[in-house]
């Protein structure tokens, strides 16, 4: 008889009811929403109204405000582009060692050619001790192929033979240039969104030193996943202006909620891209726009045994883009304020990743 009172409809509606009202409050009030927002960036390309663009840019900026990052939809880019660009690269990590490692880069500050699994370690560490310990101990599973713009005088792009991989150089230098032109168009939007001339970033950002890096993350036995501090990326945050991220359908990528400090998966979406803020960006808004941590973890393993399990092959591809060499980054104007005073000096472009770059790889 008891149990039954206290557990009465009216009794628990109104216990819960109240208790529900508590929780959503305070999540409100502590926990702003943390939900990576996906974007039909065509209402921003091909608007219908001005109302329209600056809502959508608007909206674009409160993603990378809130999250860091956000899903762009309609964005232009054809999905057999994409595909293509996929397909050229699990060609090209296909070729035997020996020709992939006649390919590799040496110096950080070129940032082009080849990189084997083990060799890097992300981390937010700018420490060059600290890192190469982490690297020796805990490596990204990971192999990439950096690509730079052609042209440059100085820093040369490391092509395989086109007999190796054919059609990889063109598909490659097709893929930056779309990259490119999606990048500035969302850099505009950027610009709306924070008040600026549309055109404010054009000039500063129309010398292409960006970094496109096609990625592939070898099947892994679990055991060796769970490792101290193993991941097949660890922890960090990009650090340019923007990252454009396709995925293939594998998963695996997380984001941090800055507010709980847990990762949450960031699962593809088909026909979307992946934009994240990176430090640059975030240094050039006065920390207005977020740089948000992020992760590759692997998925779940296919068993091969009672004890062990091989996680699925993953590929990826990450268009790193960047300001001009050249470009003066000081506080946008409309990023600071009597309540939000500019916290960074001026720097270059070249001075900025060139040193992040250093730590990293030296
Ligand atoms: O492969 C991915 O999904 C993410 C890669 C990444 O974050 C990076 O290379 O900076
Ligand atoms: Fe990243």
């Amino acid at each position: 008889m008891l149990l039954l009172r206290v557990t009465s409809p009216q009794r628990y509606f109104t216990v819960t009811r109240a208790s529900w009202a508590r929780r959503t409050l305070a999540t409100v009030a502590d926990t702003p929403s943390f939900r990576i927002p996906l974007i039909d960036f065509g209402k921003y390309l091909n608007a219908s109204s001005d109302a329209e663009k600056r809502q959508t840019a608007q909206e674009v900026v409160n993603g990378f405000k809130e999250v860091g990052f956000v899903y762009l939809d309609k964005h232009g880019v054809p999905s057999s582009t994409v595909s293509n660009a996929f397909s050229r690269s699990a060609e090209f990590f296909s070729l035997p060692k020996e020709v992939k490692q006649k390919l590799a880069w040496e110096d950080p500050r070129s940032n082009r050619g080849y990189v084997a699994v083990g060799r890097e370690r992300v981390t937010q560490s700018a420490d060059a001790n600290e890192i190469a310990q982490l690297r020796a101990k805990a490596p990204d599973f990971k192999e990439s192929m950096e690509i730079g713009r052609d042209w440059d005088q100085t820093w040369k792009n490391q092509w395989p033979q086109e007999s190796d991989a054919p059609r990889f150089k063109q598909t490659m230098l097709d893929f930056y240039q779309t990259c490119h032109d999606l990048h500035v168009q969302v850099m505009r939007a950027i610009a709306l969104g924070l008040d600026l001339d549309e055109s404010y970033f054009d000039g500063k950002i129309d010398q292409q030193c960006h970094n496109l890096r096609l990625l592939s993350y070898p099947p892994i036995k679990t055991d060796l996943l769970r490792g101290d501090g193993q991941a097949r990326a660890g922890a960090h945050s990009d650090y340019g202006t923007l990252t454009l991220l396709f995925q293939d359908s594998v998963g695996g990528l997380e984001v941090q909620n800055p507010h709980t400090k847990q990762f949450q998966p960031a699962p593809p979406i088909p026909g979307s891209i992946v934009i994240n803020a990176g430090d640059l960006l975030a240094r050039w808004s006065n920390d207005v726009l977020r740089s948000t941590l992020h992760r590759v973890v692997a998925p779940p393993a296919k068993k091969i045994s009672e004890t062990e399990g091989i996680t699925p092959h993953r590929q990826s591809i990450a268009f790193f883009c960047n300001p001009n060499f050249d470009a003066e980054i000081s506080c946008l104007p409309t990023c600071v304020g009597p309540d939000n005073t500019a916290k960074y000096s001026p720097v270059t472009t070249e001075q900025y990743i060139v040193g992040r770059l250093t730590a990293t790889y030296m």
